[in-house]
């Protein structure tokens, strides 16, 4: 049965935003006689809304753009969208985005296309800024490899900027969006300016003609944008921007490797001629010069890869014994844990150091005076002048801005031992009453440990259980399986995949309960802040700038502070972004402290909020949504005297 969406509540604030299309409930596609389920909400680009839709066949879920027919009224509009399609549809590639079919109904032209579930480059680079070049490596060689296959088919992109670089759930690069594409035929030039202001190369800009050599140009400032953390060119107004890029003005700073130095400069030579074609950008020795990942794990959207001995296929050479297999970065300080020798090899070493840095380059407070700074811009500047129904249509949201990770469940045992939690990707983790953290990842296999002077530590379960962590690794494990209600049967392992030992989750930081809620601090920015009285939750990133509120019924809503402020936000969570603030005030303070906890006791699970069990009860407060159990006889005897108890 088609059924339509309501039609969208009209107010003032409306107006700031176009309205989305109408999309019925079951999408179908005539032709070929298949209905789609019409699910979440994806993203909105300048024509298009894009949702997961499943085929109700074969439960294979794709991604379906939606373009409003009344959009596509003038006779240039049809034309761009035919050619997009035209040139898109006949392409496959691993790095090209799939599109399976097109379609129409009576108000809307539909687009299957591959799903790409995690996002895009863009909104890696607004999370961490600028990666790691091992990283920049495998991104950008994949960008490359896709572009040769376009090109050797005579197809110039003319779009490729971070946004249109899309990731699947492998973090396989994906390029999509071919709305500026076009073929070339031999020698021939293209005269239209097109492009993206940041990415756009001089050659277009003064209008000589152009061809595959633009392609390369956007290679060259990804490549700058992925190492460096912003655009080569980027400046305060447009007209300078231009200028800089038709002056080739950029500079590359001196701690970027020579190799990488070398082919940034060579793919944005202002003259299209002498830059390299893609066949030699993809040979080009910068990817052959230091390590480049066959896969990286879902952590790097957030948290830069730690980079161990194995995955620089370096030997191990630190002596024997378990507890010194541990490899180890982070800031210095005081260790127990015996360190780890790193050899004079300069890619190793480089990498490390890398890594390094970049944990360095994360503000000590992991960035809460600057959420603190964007929640009171936002309160200045927003107006409680929307209503709820209207602030869950798709138009105001921003699900691109969604978290990576959240935390779905928590063990309050810091009476005795501390808070152990479990990410959305199923990973667990305990931050001790010593202030020291553990974290094992959804698999089982990979092990970090962070001392109090966050000095880390990565473990392979396997084969490098360290000793000396014996008691906390057990209590862990007891937290592990007393969340996990899909607890994997003792000695049944999960695969590991290449890849998941680059993995750096990020860990809770600092928590405290209040009557009303529980506040938790994680390392990669994030503040969340449980409800108990409604259960409702609330996610706030300074990277994004956005906050993410889950309801009930477990929707997800993301707005970024930019669209609150543009288009007003309803009183209730205003009332709450209000309390976030309160909150985060103290978070700040008791950072700077060590907090005796507050009150123990219940774990609750941040999906089905309503399935709490107590783990051991003392001074609970009576919230109505706590379970009061005096299951302290659950609680096995693990005999941790080596973890200072609070109280
Ligand atoms: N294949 C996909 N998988 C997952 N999400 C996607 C996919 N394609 C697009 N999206 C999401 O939908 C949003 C809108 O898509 P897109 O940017 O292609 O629309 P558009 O109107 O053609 O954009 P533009 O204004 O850049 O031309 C994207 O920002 C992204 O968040």
């Amino acid at each position: 049965m088609q059924r339509a969406q309501p039609a969208p509540v009209k107010s003032k604030s409306q107006k700031k935003e176009k309205a989305p299309p109408e999309v019925p409930d079951i999408i179908v596609d005539p032709e070929r006689n298949i209905h789609y389920e019409k699910g979440k909400f994806l993203g909105k680009g300048g024509f298009a809304h894009c949702y997961e839709i499943r085929n109700q066949i074969s439960g294979e879920v794709l991604a379906g753009k939606v373009v409003p027919k009344h959009l596509l009224v003038k006779q240039y509009q049809r034309d761009k969208m035919a050619q997009e399609v035209q040139i898109h549809r006949n392409l496959c590639h691993p790095n090209v985005v799939k599109l399976y079919h097109f379609f129409e109904d009576r108000m809307n032209v539909y687009i299957t296309l591959e799903l790409c579930p995690r996002r895009s480059l863009m909104e890696l680079h607004k999370r961490r800024k600028s990666v790691t070049e091992p990283e920049a490596r495998y991104f950008t060689h994949q960008v490359v490899e896709g572009v040769l296959y376009l090109h050797d088919l005579k197809i110039v992109h003319r779009d490729l900027k971070l946004g249109n670089l899309f990731l699947n759930d492998e973090l396989q690069v994906k390029i999509g969006d071919f709305g500026l594409a076009t073929t070339v035929e031999n020698d021939e030039r293209k005269r239209t300016l097109c492009g993206t202001p940041n990415y756009i190369a001089p050659e277009v800009l003064n209008k000589m003609g152009h061809s595959f050599e633009v392609d390369i140009w956007a290679i060259g400032c990804i490549l700058f944008i992925l190492l460096i953390g912003h655009p080569p060119f980027e400046s305060k107004t447009l007209e300078e921007t231009y200028s800089r890029i038709k002056h080739n003005n950029y500079t590359i700073p001196t701690e970027t490797s020579s190799s990488a130095s070398q082919l940034i400069r060579q793919l944005l030579d202002p003259v299209p001629g002498r830059r390299p074609t893609a066949k030699t950008v993809y040979r080009d020795k910068f990817f052959k010069a230091g390590f480049m990942p066959t896969r990286l794990p879902v952590s790097c959207l957030t948290m830069v890869p730690h980079f161990n001995d194995n995955a620089l296929n370096e030997e191990n050479v630190s002596p024997g014994g378990s507890e010194s297999d541990s490899q180890q970065v982070g800031k210095p300080g005081q260790s127990n844990i015996p360190t780890h020798r790193i050899s004079g090899n300069t890619e190793r070493e480089r990498a490390h150091r890398m890594a390094v840095e970049a944990t360095i380059r994360i503000p000590s407070d992991c960035y809460l005076s600057q959420l603190l700074a964007q929640v009171n811009d936002l309160l200045v500047r927003v107006n409680a002048d929307m209503d709820e129904a209207e602030a869950a249509l798709e138009t105001y949201q921003s699900p691109e801005a969604l978290p990576v990770f959240w935390i779905s469940k928590w063990v309050d045992y810091s009476d005795k031992y501390g808070i152990g939690y479990q990410l959305c990707d199923n990973s667990v983790g305990v931050l001790f009453n010593d202030n020291s953290r553990i974290m094992l990842d959804s698999a089982g296999n990979q092990l970090t440990y962070i001392e109090k002077n966050n000095r880390e530590h990565y473990f392979n379960m396997q084969n490098q259980k360290p000793n000396l962590l014996k008691k906390k690794i057990t209590l862990l494990q007891y937290f592990r399986s007393y969340m996990n209600d899909h607890l994997l049967k003792a000695g049944e392992r999960v695969t590991q995949r290449a890849g998941d030992d680059l993995a750096r989750l990020p860990t809770l930081r600092v928590w405290f309960r209040t009557k009303s809620a529980i506040v938790l601090h994680l390392s990669n920015g994030t503040v969340q802040i449980n409800f108990f009285n409604d259960h409702i939750k609330m996610m706030m990133c300074p990277l994004m700038q956005a906050v993410t509120f889950i309801d009930q019924n477990k929707r997800m809503l993301t707005y970024k502070f930019s669209n609150l402020e543009a288009n007003g936000c309803p009183e209730k969570f205003l009332h709450r972004i209000k309390y976030a603030k309160t909150m985060i005030e103290r978070l700040m303070t008791d950072s700077k402290k060590e907090v005796p906890r507050a009150d123990a006791g219940v774990m609750i699970d941040a999906v089905n909020p309503q399935r709490q069990t107590a783990v051991t009860v003392s001074h609970l407060p009576s919230t109505s949504s706590n379970v009061r159990l005096t299951a302290a006889s659950e609680v096995p005897s693990i005999g941790l005297s080596s973890i200072s108890s609070r109280r």
